[in-house]
């Protein structure tokens, strides 16, 4: 792949004295959609936040356009163009679902970010914002709360979209229906890294995959050519390899 929209190398990170991740060489292209897979710990969610600033890394280690940026903090981080839909939705409680969104399009606009999602272009994509628009967060299905998220993120307007585990404890239909949504997502030219649990899903939602296991990748290749025997030795041991 030529013109990586946003990379890592090396990529460490550290809790205090416990190294979460050794070395992750990493790259998307605009508009592509990259899944992480790997077992609970392997370090998925300490990538996303190493990359979204929350976590101290060195300059050069991620790099978005060729530039390094790692380190910078994560409103910063935004105003570049990187938006993360967090493990655990983190929403405004108290506020409703619009007042949720309007802070992501009040933040835009302070860090002079443009783009081509509006609050009407988001109610297309996810009709049951505009629905509940004046209803509570907290009122709101684990489905439709995870659409606020994600609504949320679209809307700093991102050139990179970072998206945590956006399936977790959601009903079948409802993954189905959020995940519809990627290809439009996509077409704006926004890249999706996903950190996905379901192997299978995660495998047909993205273009290619890394699989990692404690801290380090232990597969990169086309998602579509991978096999399961593949993805099953790299989640629980074996050497690097690509595809
Ligand atoms: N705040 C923290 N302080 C200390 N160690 C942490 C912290 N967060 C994560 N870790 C450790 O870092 C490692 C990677 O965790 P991480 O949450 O990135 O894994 P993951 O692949 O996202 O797994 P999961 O699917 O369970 O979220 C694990 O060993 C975890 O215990």
């Amino acid at each position: 792949m030529t013109g990586a929209v946003l990379s890592t190398h090396g990529l460490v990170a550290r809790y205090g004295d416990f190294q979460a991740l050794y070395g992750i060489d990493f790259q998307i292209g605009q508009g592509e959609a990259v899944a992480l897979i790997g077992a609970n710990g392997a370090g998925k969610s300490t990538f996303l936040r190493a990359v979204m600033g929350l976590l101290p890394v060195a300059s050069d280690m991620v790099r978005m356009g060729g530039q390094p940026i790692g380190g910078t903090p994560a409103d910063r981080m935004v105003q570049r163009g990187v938006a993360i839909v967090p493990e655990g939705r983190r929403l405004f409680t108290g506020m409703s679902v619009q007042d949720n969104l309007r802070v992501a399009v009040d933040q835009a606009d302070r860090l002079g970010r443009r783009g081509g999602w509006s609050l009407s272009r988001l109610h297309r994509l996810f009709p049951i914002l505009n629905e509940k628009a004046r209803t509570p967060v907290q009122s709101l299905s684990g489905g439709q709360q995870q659409m606020v998220s994600i609504g949320r993120a679209l809307l700093c307007q991102p050139t990179v979209l970072l998206c945590d585990e956006i399936s977790l404890g959601l009903a079948p239909k409802v993954i189905r229906e959020i995940y519809a949504a990627l290809p439009e997502i996509r077409a704006q030219g926004t890249s999706v890294v996903l950190v996905e649990q379901d192997v299978g899903l995660a495998q047909s939602a993205s273009d290619r995959l890394y699989c990692l296991l404690e801290g380090r990748v232990t597969l990169t290749g086309p998602s579509g050519s991978v096999t399961r025997d593949q993805i099953s030795q790299a989640y629980f041991g074996g050497s690097h390899a690509v595809v």
